[in-house]
């Protein structure tokens, strides 16, 4: 079963107070950031501060993510030998703007592995595209590595290149967001949707998680603890899809027994697909804590 990843909760790398408390939130994945939320001049302390948290640290079940420097800066070569030794589970390239970004770096992650003696691979990867020539190189950036287990739009500075901004409604986004969709699944990973920057519009945020829910993401970048538990609301099935997922999964375990890869429930076919689907949401309804580990629904 893929991991879920509901939420990645961005944490900036000079905040030692926030990197110390970043795992009693339950986000799924916590990212360290390096980039941006960091001033030049506090680059070396944070990557020092970032090392050791993820050495010394106990952040549970989450995901450890640390977004990095381009490797276009000084910094992003330090920064990946840095992480790579520290055991970091996935790397985060920002502002991805072609396949052989990804490639350049995959490259120098293989050489810090090798130079620690760490297992070929075992750093994973994802791509944050926030342009429009990333935008259009999506499906083939997403394919671009094996490491990769995801690619994510970074819309703040991705609305920047465009020469527009943030709307409600979201429409100077859809482009951006389908094809990043499109990329991540036809290559067989994670879409990740950018962050929302006004952490007290909670009315705002739920509109946009919404969308992106039916749009098909895995999950949202989020920079607050705040916005947790709403994305998770939202990515939670409700009773009627558990029920409905359970009798999906029940009728296809029967037609296996029979030997078949196809079955009607209520009239409706029930073939590889729709298991798939029932098979996610009784994942999320666990993550969700709504049903216990054989799938029991605790509101009955
Ligand atoms: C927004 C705000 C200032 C609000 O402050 P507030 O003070 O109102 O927060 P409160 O709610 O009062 O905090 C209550 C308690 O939670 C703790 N707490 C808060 N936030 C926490 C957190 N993130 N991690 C752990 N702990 C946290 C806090 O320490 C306190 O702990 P305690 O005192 O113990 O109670 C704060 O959250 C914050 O700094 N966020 C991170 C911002 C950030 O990382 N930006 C860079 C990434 S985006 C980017 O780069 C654009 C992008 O690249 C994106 C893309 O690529 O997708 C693109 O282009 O779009
Ligand atoms: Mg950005």
């Amino acid at each position: 079963m893929e991991r879920l990843r509901r939420t990645m909760m961005f944490v900036p790398g000079n905040n030692p107070a926030m990197i110390k408390d970043a795992g009693i939130y339950g986000a799924d994945s916590i990212m360290f950031d390096l980039e941006d939320s960091v001033s030049l001049a506090e680059k070396d302390a944070a990557r020092m501060l970032v090392f050791e948290a993820l050495k010394n640290v106990d952040y549970g079940n989450s995901e450890l993510v640390v977004r990095i420097n381009g490797l276009d800066t000084d910094m992003g070569k330090a920064d990946i030998y840095a992480m790579v030794k520290a055991g970091v589970e996935v790397i985060r390239l920002p502002k991805t703007e072609t396949p052989d970004d990804v490639v350049e770096t995959e490259k120098v992650i293989a050489e810090a592995e090798k130079f620690f003696g760490i297992e070929n691979g075992r750093t994973h990867m994802m791509a944050a595209i926030e342009s429009a020539e990333g935008v259009l190189n999506a499906p083939a950036i997403a394919k671009a590595s094996d490491r990769l287990i995801g690619i994510a739009l970074g819309a703040e500075d991705y609305v920047t290149n465009m020469k527009t901004h943030r709307y409600p409604d979201g429409a100077e986004l859809s482009f951006a967001r389908n094809m990043i969709l499109h990329g991540a699944r036809a290559a067989g990973i994670a879409a990740f949707d950018t962050v929302y920057s006004d952490v007290d519009n909670t009315e705002g945020f739920n509109h946009e998680v919404e969308i992106i829910h039916e749009l098909g993401f895995d999950g949202k970048s989020v920079i607050n603890p705040r916005q947790i538990p709403l994305v998770n609301a939202i990515y939670a099935p409700s009773e009627k899809e558990i029920r409905n997922a359970k009798a999906v999964l029940n009728a296809i375990e029967e037609a296996h027994k029979k030997g078949s890869g196809v079955i009607s429930l209520h009239g409706k076919m029930v073939d590889k697909p729709v298991v798939a689907r029932a098979e996610r949401t009784m994942a999320l309804a666990k993550a969700s804590h709504l049903v216990d580990k054989e799938g029991n629904i605790y509101v009955e």
